[in-house]
């Protein structure tokens, strides 16, 4: 079924971007969760991770931009589109041992590794320059057991 927009909606339709000025170039961080499955062990590590696993990890990702003239900083479709690329493509249904460069496969060094690509992502874009830049990955190995990378912290690094 569809719905027939009112009329007051649609003459905001035609005059939203003259409304849009009171937040125009306002930074504002927006964030969404990503999911993949993947394997993989712990080395120099005594505890049942040493053997190989699986987990559903979660990916969060707060990326922050200027509001534009649609009231839009960073494209809810556009952060997928660089999760696909940057960390889907390369880790889905994989084992992490095997296809991310020579690390132990934690939750602290894939968070900054994930970091690496997205930032490296977002610059292939031409995003960087617009002013889009990650603020926060929170990487969820289980779901009570998370790592923290911040954009404060990354600073002088
Ligand atoms: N600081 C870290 N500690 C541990 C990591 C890690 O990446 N960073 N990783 C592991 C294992 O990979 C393990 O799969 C996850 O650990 P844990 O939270 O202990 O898993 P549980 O299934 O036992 O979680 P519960 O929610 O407590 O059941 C180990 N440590
Ligand atoms: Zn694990």
């Amino acid at each position: 079924m569809t719905y027939k927009i009112p009329k007051d909606v649609q003459m905001l339709d035609r005059d939203i971007k003259r409304e849009q000025l009171k937040y125009h170039n306002k930074r504002v961080a927006v964030c969404k969760e990503f999911t993949f499955d993947a394997a993989h062990h712990l080395h120099c590590y005594e505890g049942k991770c040493k053997n190989l696993h699986g987990h559903t990890y979660k990916l969060v990702i707060t990326m922050s931009g200027y509001v534009n003239e649609i009231g839009i900083s960073v494209d809810f479709g556009e952060i997928k589109e660089i999760f696909k690329t940057a960390i889907d493509e390369k880790l889905d249904h994989r084992y992490l041992n095997e296809v991310l460069p020579p690390m132990n496969t934690t939750a602290e060094n894939m968070v900054v590794w994930m970091w690496e690509q997205i930032d490296a992502e977002l610059k292939q874009r031409g995003l960087s320059e617009k002013g889009h830049r990650i603020e926060e990955l929170k990487l969820y190995e289980t779901p009570t057991s998370f790592a923290v990378m911040k954009r404060e912290w990354m600073v002088g690094e």
